[in-house]
């Protein structure tokens, strides 16, 4: 097994009676940024709900740091590693800034000092939406609301050295306007620059996925068809999404864009 970062391995995946992940092997070490990309029913979200310790693989295994996801307790795995569910409906109508402070309990056990106040909206703050403190989340708009609870997952990160170093995050642009989702992964890649913090995301914006992550891990009908340091080719693309595209490195920044042309072979499902 390997020790240092949180690793899938030939996971396999079946939820009624239906095969969903097919010997799905991915990494994410400390520090990296790694995009999940596929069409929609990829197994995405399954793969990330297994990583996160919240689904048990029927075959394969998950660890963290060299431990098996399966021997570490509830609060333990809370503190190494956080989630970022695709729709994530709250039972109560707490404030954001209460929403945050969740993030915080397997760390404090739910005390609320004003140092831990105070990191709370920090937290906030590097999601820009510190200002939103104290608004009811019911209120907030989806974009907002999504905000807020990346928010909660830095919180339950917490300080450099508190240990809980992965986040994995379904989705986390999809309701975000423009500059939030640029701001969004601009905050993820300094995460991992700076903090050490492994992420793992997934994302439909192929222009997202290119610009900001360190390895692309391309997911078809539960099966990985590709992975790639950070810049897609036009035949993955077909064979992932099947779309024809053009990829260009733009002349005057580093990152690769994407042009799509047309659907690889209409009407095929
Ligand atoms: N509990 C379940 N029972 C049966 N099928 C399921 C279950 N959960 C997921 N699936 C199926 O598994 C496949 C993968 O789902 P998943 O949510 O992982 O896809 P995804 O790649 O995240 O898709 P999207 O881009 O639409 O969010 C889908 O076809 C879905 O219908």
């Amino acid at each position: 097994m390997e020790s240092e970062g949180l690793h899938a391995h030939a996971v396999e995946l079946v939820r009624h009676g239906r095969r969903i992940l097919r010997g799905v092997s991915v990494t994410v070490r400390a520090g990296e940024l790694v995009a999940v990309i596929g069409e929609n029913g990829a197994g995405k979200s399954s793969l990330l709900k297994v990583m996160a310790g919240e689904l048990r693989p029927d075959g394969g295994s998950v660890s963290l740091d060299g431990r098996l996801m399966t021997a570490l307790g509830a609060r333990a795995l809370a503190r190494r590693r956080a989630v970022l569910p695709q729709d994530l409906a709250l039972g109560f109508d707490f404030e954001a800034l209460e929403v945050v402070l969740l993030g915080r309990y397997p760390h404090t056990g739910g005390g609320e000092s004003s140092a831990e106040r105070a990191f709370a909206m920090h937290c906030l703050a590097l999601t820009e939406c510190a200002h939103l403190a104290h608004q009811r989340t019911t209120t907030l708009s989806g974009g907002e609301r999504a905000r807020v609870q990346l928010a909660r997952v830095l919180a339950q990160l917490g300080r450099e050295g508190e240990g809980g170093r992965y986040a994995l995050l379904d989705e986390p642009a999809a309701s975000l306007d423009l500059s939030h989702q640029l701001a969004l992964f601009e905050l993820l890649a300094r995460l991992t620059r700076e903090s050490g913090i492994g992420v793992l995301v997934t994302v439909h914006d192929l222009g997202l996925a290119m610009r900001y992550a360190d390895r692309i891990v391309v997911l078809r009908g539960g099966s990985v068809v590709g992975e790639t340091p950070g810049s897609l080719d036009e035949e993955l693309i077909r064979t992932a999404f099947g779309v024809e595209a053009e990829v260009r490195r733009h002349p005057q920044v580093r990152h690769c864009m994407v042009a799509l042309n047309r659907v690889a072979h209409p009407g095929a499902g």
